[in-house]
This record gives C-alpha cells, sequence and structure tokens, in this order.
C-alpha cells in the first residue's frame, strides 16, 4: 500500500438483490489528489461514493481509512462530506445559516462559527452574501454554498456527484476551473463523479473509467487518452477510429487489409488486437502520397477543425479531424504516423461481442 493512501477498496463487491453493481473493485486513493469517477449511467459511480462516505456497507471486500477498516463505521463517524448534485441546500435558511448548520449540529461556540463560515465563504468567493436566501442566489452561486458547506467541516475527503450537471455550458466550465483550483489550495482529497469525459479530462488527477461495476482502467488524463486499454475506454474517452486488427509481429500490425509499422511490441505473433487512431493523428494527403485511400462520405465545419468522414477501400469507416478542407465524393489518402497507431489487447470489457 502506499504510505499516503487515505481510501482503499479491496475486493469490493456490492450488490442490490442480487443485483451486481459493482464487481470485485480494488483501488487506492491518495491524500489531496483530484480522483474523478467517470463511466455511463448506471455503471456504479454514485454507489462508490455512497460507500466511501458510509451510506451503505459492501457486500463483499473491505474499505480502509488510513489503513484501517471501516465498512461498518457509520458516516457521522468519517472525515468525508458530499456535495450532492441537486445541492441539498436549505431554503429557509439563508447562506450564513446553511453553511453552519454542520457547526451547530456539532455544537460549536458561536465564535467559532463566524470565523469557519466567514472562511469557508471567503474560499468559495461568497464573502458579503452571508444574509442572501438561497432562493436570491444563482445556479452556480447555490453550488458555491453547498460546496461552503461541504468544506466548513474541514472534511479529509469531499465527495461531489455530478455538482455540475444542473448549469449551463459556459457557468459549468467556469466551475471547473473554480473547482480545480478550489482543490489546490485546499489541499484536500476530491472525488468528484461525471459522465462528462471532456470535465472528466479537464479536471482530474487521475481518473477511474468504470464500466458494468468494474474499473476498466485507472490513470491520468493523459494516460487514458493516448493509451487506452480496451475498446471501451478508447471509444468513452474522445473520438476514436477503432479497427480489428492482428499482430504479424512486434512493430507490425495488419488492418484495413493493410500492414504498417507501429511502435507496439510483447504481442503474441498472430494475436488478434484491435486498434486506434485518434481522428486528430490523421492527416490529409494527395491519394497516392496516404498510407490508406478514402473515400468522403461527409464534411462538417466545427471552427477549430473539419470533421470529415468516409471509407477506405475494405469499407471500413474513417473519422478525420482536419485544418484542411475535403469535398464529399473525393479520394484522399490518410497518413499517420507509427507512433499515433495504439494497439489494444482484446481483452473483455463487459461488453457482448
Ligand atoms: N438502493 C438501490 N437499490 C437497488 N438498486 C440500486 C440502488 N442504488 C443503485 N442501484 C442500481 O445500481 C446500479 C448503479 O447505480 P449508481 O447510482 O451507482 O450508478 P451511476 O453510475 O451513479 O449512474 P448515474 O450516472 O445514472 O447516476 C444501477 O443499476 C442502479 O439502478
Amino acid at each position: 500500500m502506499k504510505q499516503d493512501a487515505i481510501i482503499r477498496f479491496e475486493g469490493v463487491t456490492k450488490q442490490y438483490d442480487g443485483l451486481v453493481v459493482l464487481d470485485d473493485v480494488s483501488f487506492e486513493m491518495e491524500k489531496g489528489k483530484f480522483y474523478t469517477l467517470l463511466g455511463p449511467s448506471g455503471c456504479g459511480k454514485t454507489t462508490i461514493l455512497r460507500l466511501i462516505a458510509g451510506f451503505t456497507e459492501p457486500t463483499e471486500g473491505t474499505i480502509y481509512f488510513h489503513g484501517q477498516p471501516v465498512n461498518h463505521v457509520p458516516a457521522n463517524k468519517r472525515q468525508v462530506n458530499t456535495v450532492f448534485q441537486d445541492y441539498a441546500l436549505f431554503p429557509h435558511l439563508d447562506v450564513f445559516e446553511n453553511v453552519a448548520f454542520g457547526l451547530r449540529v456539532k455544537k460549536m461556540k458561536e465564535t467559532d462559527i463566524r470565523e469557519k463560515v466567514a472562511e469557508a465563504l471567503q474560499f468559495v468567493n461568497l464573502k458579503g452574501y452571508e444574509n442572501r436566501r438561497i432562493q436570491e442566489m444563482s445556479g452556480g452561486q447555490r453550488q458555491r454554498v453547498a460546496i461552503a458547506r461541504a468544506i466548513v467541516n474541514e472534511p479529509e475527503v469531499l465527495l461531489l456527484d455530478e455538482p455540475l450537471s444542473a448549469l449551463d455550458l459556459k457557468l459549468r466550465t467556469e466551475m471547473q476551473y473554480e473547482l480545480r483550483e478550489l482543490q489546490r489550495r485546499l489541499g484536500i482529497t476530491f472525488i468528484f463523479v461525471t459522465h462528462d469525459q471532456e470535465e472528466a479530462l479537464a479536471m482530474s488527477d487521475q481518473i477511474f473509467i468504470l464500466h458494468k461495476g468494474k474499473i476498466q482502467q485507472s490513470g491520468t488524463p493523459k494516460d487514458i487518452y493516448d493509451e487506452p486499454v480496451n475498446r471501451f475506454v478508447a471509444d468513452f474517452i474522445g473520438e476514436s477510429n477503432i479497427l480489428p486488427g492482428r499482430m504479424v509481429q512486434d512493430f507490425l500490425v495488419e488492418f484495413a487489409g493493410k500492414r504498417f509499422e507501429c511502435v507496439d511490441g510483447g504481442f503474441q505473433p498472430n494475436e488478434q488486437v484491435d486498434v486506434v487512431i485518434r481522428p486528430e493523428d490523421l492527416e490529409i494527403t494527395a491519394p497516392e502520397r496516404g498510407k490508406l485511400r478514402v473515400q468522403v462520405d461527409s464534411q462538417l465545419f466545427r471552427g477549430v477543425h473539419y470533421e470529415i468522414c468516409g471509407y477506405d477501400e475494405n469499407g471500413n469507416e474513417w473519422l478525420v479531424h482536419s485544418t484542411k478542407k475535403a469535398e464529399v465524393g473525393e479520394e484522399i489518402g490518410l497518413y499517420f504516423e507509427a507512433e499515433a497507431i495504439h494497439v489494444m489487447r482484446v481483452k473483455d470489457d463487459g461488453d457482448e461481442k
């Protein structure tokens, strides 16, 4: 175990009425990092948060905080606070009293409460809003009140369950910066749940990708984007061209009816593989200069690039992001470096093939 692991799951399974929601999940989280649980609806993200918070217990396996088992430790005895999707603020109380709530429950002295609430509101840039009613606050401000209410308790871990999903895109992007910055300043562990892959890539130190009750991959945003371990991850994170292929030998892979040099090794000769090439790693050339020939089927202007879709001679679909324009019906060449080819073992990702 790492020295500063604050939370550890060991073989954690969670079932509801016989339905396996988490299946033998193990991981560690360190102090002071920004973690994101990412995955499609129903993959078990909220269940992990509920297990960490102590709202529910594992069916099997053990959860440790600082190396101590906590399966039976109640929620109010854990150094964990949660910011919920709907914020769960008290509409009849003003901002100050919403933030002070947990401290009053703990029967803290009034002077200490004033000091701590002021500090928490300062942290989320809401100084001066103490006497406002919740109804008079915007969506982004309510979000910040909810965060202040959680951090005022000085938790070791802050759980955030899709906290930005109610906000419009512009505010959401602003709050992404704010939350990330807040986490850095506070230095506490944030565990953030989202099903938005761009949000996860932008905010996290480490991402856990969940699917069908299993962690498919964990790593830094860059690791996961550059080196997805299976089809599910490659497809879920960013846009990808994913093709079935065969490893001829190390550093030589066959797909789309041709052989290409690549930088991946350690495979069995003739091993079946999946090949990923990101759309931005494809370059449009004259047909005779490309590694593949593609007939352009559609084109969309996306502001920073054109999104071009076409088919090669074998009927494989190709998505290309390019600053160069192409004409529908035109034959183009696609060039890519050996480094752009990412070869993955055909691993079971829980999906029916
Ligand atoms: N208390 C419960 N009783 C029975 N089934 C539950 C319960 N809580 C969750 N589930 C089921 O467990 C599965 C995982 O739920 P969970 O809320 O963890 O998913 P999620 O990844 O957070 O999804 P979403 O993004 O939609 O919130 C779902 O199929 C859900 O219906």
